[in-house]
C-alpha cells in the first residue's frame, strides 16, 4: 500500500483563523500531540511574523522530537536567514517557501511580471540551499495559475533544488477531477518531476479541500497538507482527521494509507478546539458530537442488529473512548496517572501532583470525572504555567443581581504587580463584570462573540467559555474554565485582553522594525 507523506499546517494556517492567537506553551502542547497523531511533518509558524512567532518556531524546533519542523517563508532573504535561525536545531528542519504564480497574484499583488517571478524564485531557492537540504516550495494560487508557466516554474525550482514541490488551490476554487489532473499533468509533463514529492493544500472556500485532497492522492500526490478540524484561513483547510480516516475507510478504493495513529484523532481535535476556540460543530464528519449518534428509530433498530447497517467507523478507531466514567473521589495518585498517560500527557511528578489535588478539589463538586474534566485540569494547570507575570490576573470576583440589575466587583492583578479593585453595574451579571473588568484595564475592547459549554454532562458540569474580542481593529480569542460560569467568563475575557496586549507588542515591534528600516 502506497505511504503518502502528512504535513499538519495547524500552527501555521491554522492560526490564519480569525481570532486565533495560540501563545508558546499552547503552540508546543499541539505540537507534541502532532507527534503522538503521527503526522511526519509540523509547520510549527512564520518565524518573520513577529517575535513570538519568532521563539514558538524556535521553541518547537529546539524541544519537540519526533517530526520534521518546517518554518515557513516567503521568497525573501530576510524571511528565509530568520526561518534558519528559528529551526536550525531541529532534529529534522525543512523550510517552506512560497511565492504566487496566478496571473491575478503576480500582477496585482506582487507586481511583478511572470519571468520576474519565476527568477526570485530560483534565486531564493539557491539561497536556502545553503542552510537547508530540505527545501519545499509553494506556487501559491496555482489553482488559478497557467498550467504551461506552472510545468516551466516546477521545473526551473526543481533545477534549482527544492525537494518538495506544493501545489496550493490557496483559494479554494478547484473541483477534484481538474485538481488531480494537475497533479497528473505536473508529474507527466516536467522532466524531471520524478526528483521530488508533490504536495496537496487545499482549502474550502466551496467545501471541497478534503474531496480535492483525496483527488490529488489518487492522482499520485506524495505528501499531503491540513489542519486538525480544518482550522485556517477563510473557510479553513482539509481536515487531516477527515482524509486520514477516509484512506483508511476506503483502502479498498485508494489503496493508500498515512503514519497517521488514528486513536489520537479524537484528543487531537478537543486539544486544537479548546486551544483555538474554534468549536467543533456537532455534525463535524469525525470529529463533531453527533458523528457517530443514532438518534432516528429506524437507524437505532438497524444499529441494534448490526452496526454495519448504519456505522461505517467505529468510534474506537479515532480515538472515542466507549468507557466513559474513569475515575472518583477515592481513587490515588497511580490510578490517576495512569489515566493521564493513557490520554497522551507527560507530566514531571511535581506537575501531577498539583494536577491530583486540582482533581480532588473537583470531586467535592462533582461526583462523576470524566477524561474532559482531566483534560480540563491539565489544560487549565498549563496555562497557568504560561502565564507570564506581567499579565493580568483575576484574583477575586463577587457578583449580585436580581432580574433588574447586577453588579460586580473584580480585584485584579496588574502587569506592574499591583492590585486593582472595580465595581460595574450591567446588563447581566457577565456584562456587569466585563464591565468593572474594563474599568480596570482602561482598554477599549470590544465583546464579539461569546460561547458557553459544559465539559463533560450533568448539572456539576464544568463550564467552559471562549469569547473573541475587537482590540485596536483586531480580534482576539480567549478561553476560561470553572464550575462556576460567571467566572469562567471573566478567566476568558482576561486571557483574551492578555492576547491583545501581547499582540499589541508584536505591532510596537513591526512600526519599530518598519522605522528602522525606513
Ligand atoms: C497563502 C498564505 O497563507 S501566505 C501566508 C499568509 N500569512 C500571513 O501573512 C501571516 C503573517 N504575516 C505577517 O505577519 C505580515 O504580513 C508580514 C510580517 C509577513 C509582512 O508584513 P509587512 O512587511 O507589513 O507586509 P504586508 O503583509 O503588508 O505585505 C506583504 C508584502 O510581502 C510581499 N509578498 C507577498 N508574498 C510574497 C512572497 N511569497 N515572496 C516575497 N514577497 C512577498 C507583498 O508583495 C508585500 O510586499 P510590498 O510591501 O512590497 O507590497
Ligand atoms: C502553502 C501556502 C502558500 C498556502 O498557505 C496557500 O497557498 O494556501
Amino acid at each position: 500500500m502506497r505511504k503518502v507523506k502528512v504535513l499538519d499546517t495547524t500552527l501555521r494556517d491554522g492560526e490564519q483563523s480569525a481570532g486565533v492567537n495560540l501563545n508558546e506553551s499552547e503552540k508546543k502542547e499541539i505540537a507534541k500531540q502532532l507527534v503522538r497523531l503521527g503526522v511526519d511533518a509540523i509547520e510549527a509558524g512564520f518565524p518573520i511574523a513577529s517575535p513570538g512567532d519568532f521563539q514558538a518556531v524556535k521553541k518547537i524546533a529546539d524541544e519537540v522530537k519526533g517530526a520534521t519542523i518546517v518554518g515557513f517563508a516567503r521568497a525573501t532573504k530576510t524571511d528565509i536567514d530568520s526561518v534558519y535561525e528559528a529551526i536550525k536545531h531541529a532534529e529534522d528542519a525543512r523550510i517552506h517557501m512560497f511565492i504566487a504564480t496566478s496571473p491575478i497574484h503576480m500582477q496585482y499583488k506582487l507586481r511583478k511580471s511572470p519571468d520576474e517571478v519565476l527568477e526570485t524564485a530560483v534565486e531564493m531557492v539557491k539561497y536556502a540551499k545553503r542552510y537547508f537540504q530540505n527545501v519545499q516550495f509553494s506556487a501559491e494560487d496555482a489553482g488559478r495559475s497557467e498550467l504551461e508557466f506552472l510545468a516551466r516554474f516546477t521545473k526551473a525550482i526543481i533545477d534549482a533544488g527544492v525537494t518538495i514541490v506544493n501545489i496550493p488551490d490557496t483559494v479554494g476554487y478547484m473541483m477534484p477531477n481538474e485538481y488531480g489532473a494537475m497533479f497528473k499533468y505536473l508529474k507527466e509533463k516536467v522532466p524531471n518531476s520524478d526528483r521530488v514529492w508533490f504536495s496537496a493544500h487545499c482549502h474550502d472556500d466551496l467545501g471541497l479541500a478534503v474531496a480535492n485532497t483525496l483527488a490529488a492522492i489518487e492522482n499520485g500526490a506524495d505528501q499531503i497538507e491540513g489542519t486538525i478540524n480544518g482550522i485556517g484561513e477563510r473557510a479553513g483547510n482539509a481536515a487531516l482527521e477527515e482524509v486520514a480516516t477516509a484512506l483508511y475507510t476506503r483502502k479498498d478504493y485508494f489503496n493508500a494509507t498515512t503514519n497517521m495513529q488514528l486513536e489520537q484523532i479524537a484528543r487531537s481535535s478537543k486539544l486544537v478546539s479548546k486551544l483555538t476556540g474554534m468549536i467543533v460543530p456537532g455534525n463535524k464528519a469525525i470529529v463533531g458530537a453527533n458523528a457517530f449518534a443514532h438518534e432516528s428509530g429506524i437507524h437505532q433498530d438497524g444499529i441494534l442488529k448490526e452496526r454495519l447497517t448504519y456505522e461505517i467507523i467505529r468510534p474506537e478507531v479515532v480515538g472515542f473512548p466507549s468507557n466513559k466514567l474513569v475515575l472518583g473521589k477515592h481513587s490515588g495518585r497511580h490510578a490517576f496517572r495512569e489515566r493521564l498517560v493513557a490520554l497522551g500527557f507527560t507530566l514531571t511528578d511535581e506537575q501531577v501532583n498539583v494536577a491530583f489535588q486540582k482533581f480532588k478539589e473537583l470531586t467535592m463538586k462533582k461526583k462523576e470525572i470524566i477524561d474532559d474534566d482531566l483534560m480540563m485540569i491539565i489544560d487549565e494547570q498549563q496555562l497557568k504555567e504560561s502565564k507570564k507575570e506581567e499579565e493580568y490576573q483575576l484574583d477575586y470576583l463577587h457578583i449580585a443581581g436580581d432580574t433588574a440589575v447586577s453588579t460586580a466587583m473584580v480585584r485584579v492583578k496588574l502587569p506592574n504587580g499591583e492590585y486593582k479593585e472595580e465595581a460595574a453595574r450591567g446588563d447581566g451579571l457577565i456584562d456587569a463584570v466585563y464591565n468593572a473588568i474594563d474599568r480596570v484595564s482602561e482598554l477599549t475592547i470590544h465583546l464579539k462573540d461569546y460561547q458557553i459549554k459544559s465539559v463533560g454532562y450533568g448539572r456539576d458540569a464544568v463550564g467552559s467559555v471562549h469569547i473573541k474580542v475587537e482590540y485596536q481593529g483586531e480580534l482576539f480569542s480567549g478561553r476560561g474554565m470553572s464550575t462556576n460560569i460567571v467566572e469562567a467568563s471573566a478567566k476568558a475575557y482576561i486571557d483574551a485582553m492578555n492576547r491583545a496586549i501581547h499582540k499589541k507588542g508584536r505591532l510596537d515591534y513591526l512600526n519599530v522594525a518598519q522605522r528602522e528600516i525606513g
